[in-house]
């Protein structure tokens, strides 16, 4: 390469030219670039993007090559190591120190299928390489342990640093805490209001989740006392809202996106996501039929400005995985993917929301 002699600032200056493209901002100002190495004709760095569920993962190590070729020098080898630090906002809440971003799914209506998406996006982001969590919020009706074959398993107490903690379930790599776990299901035990904010309160502060990525919060159906409770015990990043495309569904997801959007509680919608959007047979997997109409949610969110975050399609195959006790995500199945999209595409959101863009 003749006479060329790169330093590290010279690739700084070049890298400094590509732009993540959510963030609208520079990789190097994004301090994004780590432990740049020189050798005889090539330079190794690491990318660290904000989340391992980056749908444009690639897109940036493209980038970054034609940057530095184009800049630098057209023959220069480069290897990128592209790692992930998932971000979160400015000051993490006290009560859980060690998880980074908290996200509540929420739906208006009952029976949209907001624990089977909670379930599954929990699986598609530790699929991508995160760490995650399930707190879940619906203390009279839990559905999470059901829904991940854990029905029968019970949090140990432990001492850590002097105080008993409870010890979450860990079922296919996901943390979790649930009423089901605590409390016999088939004695329905008569909540009060007060009583779940203190049972949501130690599921917080008396959990030992360590360090997560992503705390995913299954709120009960509409906006309860739960809801209120939530957000005054936490900081939470954001809301995610399911919702199926009939009218009755739409309707009351507004209520809910409204909750979270009124002054005084002011949580960023990170966006909507319509389950059970079409129907497909499994010996007709190209065909889709609307039953419950076309692109409710889609509209809804373009009505609210929200992002649309996906759709997932009523297949026998989701329903049959939830009572089975494996949700379809941990599975090799093609309907999985439909997860792993979303979950890349809510990953990508909640980076834009922790960057205050
Ligand atoms: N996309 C889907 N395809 C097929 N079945 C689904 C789908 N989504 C959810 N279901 C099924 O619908 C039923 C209700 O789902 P789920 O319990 O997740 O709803 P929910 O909104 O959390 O209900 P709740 O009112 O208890 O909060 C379950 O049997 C589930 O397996």
């Amino acid at each position: 390469m003749g006479e060329l002699t790169v330093t590290k600032e010279i690739i700084l200056g070049a890298l400094s030219t590509v732009q993540e493209p959510d963030l609208k901002k520079d990789l190097v100002t994004l301090n994004m670039i780590k432990d740049i190495e020189l050798g005889i004709g090539e330079v190794r760095f690491t990318v660290v993007l904000t989340t391992p569920a980056c749908p444009l993962k690639e897109k940036i190590r493209k980038d970054c090559e034609d940057a530095i070729h184009k800049i630098v020098h057209p023959d220069l080898k480069i290897i990128i190591n592209m790692t992930a630090e998932v971000t979160s906002l400015a000051s993490q809440d006290p009560l859980i120190p060690g998880v980074k971003n908290v996200i509540a799914v929420a739906s208006g209506k009952g029976g949209v299928g907001k624990s089977t998406v909670t379930a599954n996006l929990a699986i598609a982001l530790k699929n991508a390489g995160a760490k995650v969590g399930i707190l879940d919020a619906d203390i009279s009706g839990p559905s999470i342990p059901v829904m991940f074959g854990a029905e029968d398993m019970q949090p140990l107490v432990q001492e850590v640093n002097g105080k008993n903690r409870i010890q979450p379930i860990n079922q296919y790599g996901i943390k979790m805490i649930s009423m089901g776990f605590l409390a016999p299901t088939e004695s329905p035990v008569p909540w009060r209001g007060p009583m779940m904010t203190q049972a949501l309160r130690q599921f917080f502060g008396d959990t030992h989740w360590e360090d997560l990525d992503y705390l995913l919060i299954d709120l009960p159906p509409g906006t309860s006392d739960i809801h209120l409770s939530l957000v005054q015990l936490i900081k939470v990043t954001g809301a995610v809202i399911v919702t199926t495309p009939q009218k009755v569904a739409l309707s009351d997801a507004q209520k809910g996106l409204q909750f979270f959007k009124q002054a005084g509680i002011n949580v960023p919608i990170l966006g909507l996501i319509e389950n059970m959007a079409y129907f497909t047979p499994a010996e007709l997997p190209d065909n889709k039929y609307y039953l419950f109409g076309k692109d409710g949610g889609k509209e809804l969110a373009k009505k609210y400005f929200i992002p649309f975050l996906g759709e997932v399609p009523l297949v026998q195959a989701i329903r049959e995985a939830g009572d089975e006790g494996k949700p379809i995500a941990a599975q090799e199945v093609p309907v999985a993917k439909a997860f792993q999209e979303i979950a890349s595409t809510l990953a990508q959101r909640i980076a834009i929301v922790n960057s205050n863009l």
